[in-house]
């Protein structure tokens, strides 16, 4: 029997729309995998109702056929599906990390990024690495077709996940089809700044190259309240401030000491608008954890 804690995490971070990730240090499901002769899967806690146990729509069933594990699977969801966190994505990660542990398969967790997207394809569409990369690796994440780097970066944030639901499906109806060439200059140069901010821990930096005039404006109409969390999280200390994922949760960037301020301006901002949502004062953390094996 393996377990593994895989995190949350926060894709695109505005300005690295499929390519940009981030683990963060909570929320995290907890995957624990048993070798089986046919695969079953039990999940339990937050929004366990809505998350199939047919391995063919769990995330999870895609990573048992990339890796021919069989087992059966408990799934303790911790991440809140729909939710903007990654959440399809951290089972899948937590699942590719113990299943190669389970059965020896040697893979490196590089390796093991495109075999977990697989199961973001089950449900999106498209297997994108940008939540299973930071999930399994940790730090902040670029993936790109030649692969993925990551770096640690010490980055306080906030993530302030509304009590509705956006999947990303549906979010990625809204995304442009072309940008103008003003759009590009401008999106590489706050890429740019985001990287080299990761790459020094400065949270100014990062904050600075979270804008992104092109996917960002058409998500946000999606999130009720979204302008007025945005004005009033930078009011409180935030650097950076955009749509976590395809949304609903809103991440900010900010310093230690703002933290706290910058989560109940958040959750206030989103009550105003009639919507309850819950804050999570969280950082830029570690990837999967084998809690125990
Ligand atoms: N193991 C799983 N955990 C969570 N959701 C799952 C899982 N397997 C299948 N799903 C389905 O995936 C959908 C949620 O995935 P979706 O990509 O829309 O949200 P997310 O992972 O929270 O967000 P994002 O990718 O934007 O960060 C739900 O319909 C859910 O039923
Ligand atoms: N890059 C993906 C992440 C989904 O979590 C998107 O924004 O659609």
């Amino acid at each position: 029997m393996v377990t593994v804690r895989a995190p949350a995490t926060s894709a695109n971070l505005g300005s690295g729309f499929d390519v940009f990730g981030a683990a963060l240090s909570r929320p995290a499901d907890v995957v624990t995998v048993e070798r089986a002769a046919e695969t079953t899967i039990e999940v339990t806690g937050v929004g366990a109702q809505y998350i199939p146990e047919d391995p063919e729509k769990n995330t999870v069933g895609a990573v048992v056929e990339a890796l021919d594990a069989p087992a059966r699977i408990h799934i303790d969801k911790g991440v809140r599906p729909a939710s903007g966190l990654g959440s399809s994505a951290a089972s899948a990660a937590g699942a590719a990390v113990a299943l190669n542990r389970l059965y020896d398969r040697g893979l490196s967790r590089e390796e093991l990024v495109p075999i977990a997207a697989e199961g973001e394809a089950v449900v999106s569409g498209v297997a994108h690495s940008d939540n299973v990369a930071p999930s399994i690796l940790g730090g902040f994440t670029v993936t790109t077709a030649e692969g993925t780097r990551s770096v640690d970066a010490a980055i306080p944030l906030v993530v302030c996940l509304p009590d509705v639901a956006v999947s990303t499906r549906d979010a990625r109806r809204v995304v442009p089809e072309t940008a103008s060439m003003e759009e590009l200059v401008e999106t590489v140069g706050n890429a740019a700044t985001l990287a080299v901010g990761m790459c020094r821990s400065d949270t100014d930096l990062v904050g600075l190259g979270m804008d992104d005039p092109v996917v960002t404006p058409e998500r946000a109409r999606l999130i009720t309240g979204y302008d007025d969390v945005r004005e009033r999280a930078f009011d409180a200390g935030a650097t950076g401030v955009t749509v976590s994922g395809a949304g609903p949760a809103v991440i900010a960037a900010c310093r230690e000491r703002d933290r706290r301020d910058v989560a109940a301006e958040m959750l206030d901002a989103f009550a105003e608008a009639g919507i309850e949502s819950r804050a999570y004062q969280t950082r830029i953390g570690r990837g999967s954890t084998v809690l125990d094996e």
